[in-house]
C-alpha cells in the first residue's frame, strides 16, 4: 500500500527536494512518503475538497504521508497528512502536547483575525488561557446548565418548521420544506448567541446573525490549505492591495465583536439584570485573564464563529440521513416509540435510554463530517512514527474524512450505517460502543471546546424532529449526498426533505389536523 518512490527523471524539484533534505541530518528517518512535487514550488491541489484528495493520496501513499508546500526554509513547508485512525491516535493524541501549536498562518490568522482568533491562536501562555476559559463554559458539566436553552431553542425549531407548513397552506397532511436549513441556522445562531451574550436572536435575518455569518464564510474560504498563496510564499504580503480583502474583512469583525459585547458591559455599567454569559463572565474576569478589550471581544465573537454555522450543518447533514436512509430513521422512531411513547417529546434526560439516536448521531458526524479537512496544528518537536520523522515545525493536517474511512474501523465507508456505533450485550441490551471514535471535533490538545455542546443541540433536535414528523425526500429534487459548500466548514447545498406529522388523526379530523396537534404538543414543552 505504502508507496514511496518518484520515478520520473531528475527534475529541478527533485533537486530542491534534495536541498531541502540536506538541511536534516543524516541520522534522521525519513519523511513519510507523498506525491512527487508537480513543480519547483512543491505540490500543488484544488483548495476546494481537498480533504477527498487527500483521501486518494491516503489510499495511494499510506495513513501518513507528505507534501512540500513552498521552499522548506523560504516561507514554504512541509506538509504531514494522517489519514487512518490508528496513525491519529498515536500522532495526534499520544503527542498531542508537541502539536498542540498551529502553523502561522498570515492569511485568515495575523490579517483577516488580527491575531486574535482562538483557532489560530499559537500555543503558548496566551494559548492556555483563552482555552481555560472557553472550558469553564463548554466542559459537560456546564451544558447541563444549557440545556433548558438547547430545549426552548429546539423548540422553536419545530415551531419553524410547523409555521413554514402553515405559510404554504393549512390543509395538506405532507409538505416540502426548502427552509429546513434556514430554520437549523437560526437553531444554531440562537443558542450560540444566547451562549456567547445571553441574548436570542428573533430570525436568522437578524443583521447581528447575517453580519457574524458573512465573517464566518470569508473565514471559511480563507482557511481552507492553499487558498491564499501568501501563506505559502509570505513575500506576497508586501504587495500593495493584496491582502486588502482581508483586511477590510478584519475591520468588520472587530466592530461587529466589538459592538456585541459592548452591549454587554453596558447593561452591566447601568445594573441592569444581565442574563449569564460567556461575555459576561469575561468582562467580570478581564483583568484576571490579562486580555485587552479587542480580544476579550474576539474571544465572545469566535465562539460565535466557531459554533454557530457548524452546529447547524451538523443538525442538517443528520437531517439529511435520516431523509436519505428510511430504514436508518424508522430504527430511531422505533426507538423513541418503546421509550418515550407518543405522548410526550423527548427531552436531555432520556438521552441515556436512546442509544439508536445517539448511534445515528454520531455515524452522521462521521458520514459527513462538518469540518471534513480538519485544521492544521504544527510541530513543535520531531515527532518519530513508524520510522519516519514529522519535522518539527512542519504543518500536520489530521483528515477527518479519511480518518471516519479507515476501512478497518469502518467497513464499507461511504454507507451510512448507525449500527457500527451499537453493541449488544449478553441479555441483549442495545448499546452506544465506547470503543470507537471518527474525530469529528479534531484532536489531541487543540480537540474542538464545543463537542458537548454540538453533540447535545444534534440529539435533541434530531430526536424531536424525527419523534413529530416522517421525513422522506421530494421525488422531483433528488439529494445529492456530495454536494456541500466548499468552505473549511462544509454546508450541504440546499436540498428539500418532505415533512409529514407521524401523530394520528381520524379521517374525520381532516389531513392537516396532525400539524395542530404537533403544534400543540410542544405549547408547554420546555418552559
Ligand atoms: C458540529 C459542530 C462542531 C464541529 C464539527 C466542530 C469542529 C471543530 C474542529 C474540527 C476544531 C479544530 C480541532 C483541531 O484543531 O484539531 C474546532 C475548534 C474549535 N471549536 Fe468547534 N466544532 C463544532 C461546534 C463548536 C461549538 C458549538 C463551539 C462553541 C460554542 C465550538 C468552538 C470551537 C473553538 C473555540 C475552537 C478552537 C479551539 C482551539 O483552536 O484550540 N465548536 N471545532
Amino acid at each position: 500500500m505504502v508507496k514511496s518512490t518518484n520515478t520520473n527523471p531528475l527534475t529541478s524539484s527533485m533537486i530542491l527536494e534534495f536541498l531541502a533534505s540536506l538541511s536534516r541530518t543524516t541520522h534522521q528517518p525519513p519523511l513519510p512518503p507523498g506525491p512527487p512535487a508537480d513543480s519547483i514550488w512543491g505540490n500543488s491541489f484544488e483548495a476546494a475538497f481537498c480533504y477527498r484528495r487527500f483521501e486518494q493520496w491516503t489510499q495511494e501513499y499510506g495513513p501518513v504521508f507528505s507534501l512540500r508546500q513552498g521552499i522548506p526554509g523560504l516561507g514554504g513547508n512541509r506538509t504531514i497528512i494522517i489519514g487512518r485512525h490508528q496513525a491519529a491516535v498515536e500522532i495526534m493524541e499520544k503527542h498531542g502536547a508537541d502539536l498542540s501549536d498551529r502553523p502561522t498562518s498570515i492569511a485568515a490568522g495575523e490579517t483577516l483575525s488580527g491575531g486574535m482568533r482562538v483557532l489560530l491562536t499559537r500555543s503558548g501562555e496566551r494559548f492556555k488561557k483563552l482555552r481555560k476559559a472557553l472550558q469553564s463554559h463548554l466542559q459537560p458539566k456546564s451544558i447541563a446548565s444549557y440545556h433548558p436553552v438547547l430545549t426552548q431553542t429546539a423548540r422553536q425549531h419545530m415551531f419553524d418548521i410547523i409555521d413554514e407548513h402553515n405559510a404554504k397552506s393549512s390543509t395538506t397532511k405532507s409538505f416540502t420544506s426548502t427552509r429546513h436549513q434556514d430554520h437549523a441556522r437560526r437553531y444554531a445562531a440562537a443558542v450560540v448567541m444566547a451562549l456567547a451574550y445571553g441574548k436570542v436572536p428573533l430570525s436568522y435575518e437578524d443583521p447581528e446573525v447575517q453580519a457574524v455569518n458573512r465573517c464566518l464564510t470569508r473565514l471559511g474560504y480563507a482557511m481552507r490549505p492553499g487558498a491564499w498563496k501568501v501563506d505559502i510564499f509570505p513575500f506576497l504580503k508586501y504587495i500593495p492591495g493584496y491582502l486588502n480583502e482581508l483586511k477590510i474583512g478584519h475591520r468588520e469583525e472587530l466592530g461587529l465583536f466589538k459592538g456585541q459585547l459592548q452591549e454587554v458591559r453596558e447593561k452591566m455599567a447601568r445594573g441592569e439584570e444581565v442574563p449569564s454569559s460567556f461575555g459576561k463572565y469575561l468582562i467580570e474576569q478581564q483583568p484576571s485573564l490579562g486580555l485587552s478589550d479587542n480580544e476579550t471581544a474576539y474571544l465572545a465573537g469566535s465562539m460565535f464563529g466557531a459554533g454557530s454555522d457548524t452546529s447547524a450543518s451538523a443538525i442538517s447533514v443528520a437531517l439529511m440521513a435520516a431523509t436519505c436512509y428510511p430504514e436508518a430513521q424508522k430504527l430511531i422512531q422505533d426507538e423513541l416509540d418503546s421509550v418515550i411513547g407518543r405522548g410526550r417529546p423527548p427531552t436531555f434526560s432520556d438521552q441515556d435510554s436512546l442509544p439508536q439516536t445517539m448511534a445515528f448521531v454520531h455515524e452522521s458526524f462521521r458520514w459527513r463530517p462538518v469540518t471534513s479537512g480538519g485544521f492544521p496544528h504544527r510541530a513543535t518537536k520531531d515527532v518519530i512514527w513508524q520510522n519516519y520523522l514529522i519535522p518539527k515545525g512542519s504543518t500536520v493536517i489530521g483528515n477527518v474524512w479519511s480518518v471516519g474511512r479507515d476501512p478497518e474501523l469502518f467497513p464499507d465507508p461511504e454507507r451510512f450505517d448507525a449500527q457500527r456505533w451499537i453493541v449488544t450485550d449478553a441479555d441483549g441490551r442495545v448499546e452506544l460502543r465506547d470503543d470507537l471514535k471518527s474525530y469529528p471535533f479534531g484532536f489531541g490538545r487543540r480537540v474542538c471546546p464545543g463537542q458537548h455542546m454540538a453533540t447535545a443541540s444534534t440529539f435533541i433536535n434530531l430526536a424531536l424532529v424525527l419523534w413529530a414528523f416522517n421525513l422522506a425526500p421530494d421525488a422531483k429534487n433528488p439529494i445529492d449526498t456530495y454536494a456541500f459548500t466548499e468552505s473549511a466548514n462544509a454546508h450541504p447545498m440546499p436540498f428539500n426533505i418532505v415533512f409529514t406529522p407521524r401523530v394520528s388523526v381520524t379521517p374525520e379530523d381532516g389531513e392537516a389536523k396532525g400539524w395542530e396537534v404537533l403544534k400543540e404538543a410542544f405549547e408547554t414543552y420546555g418552559l
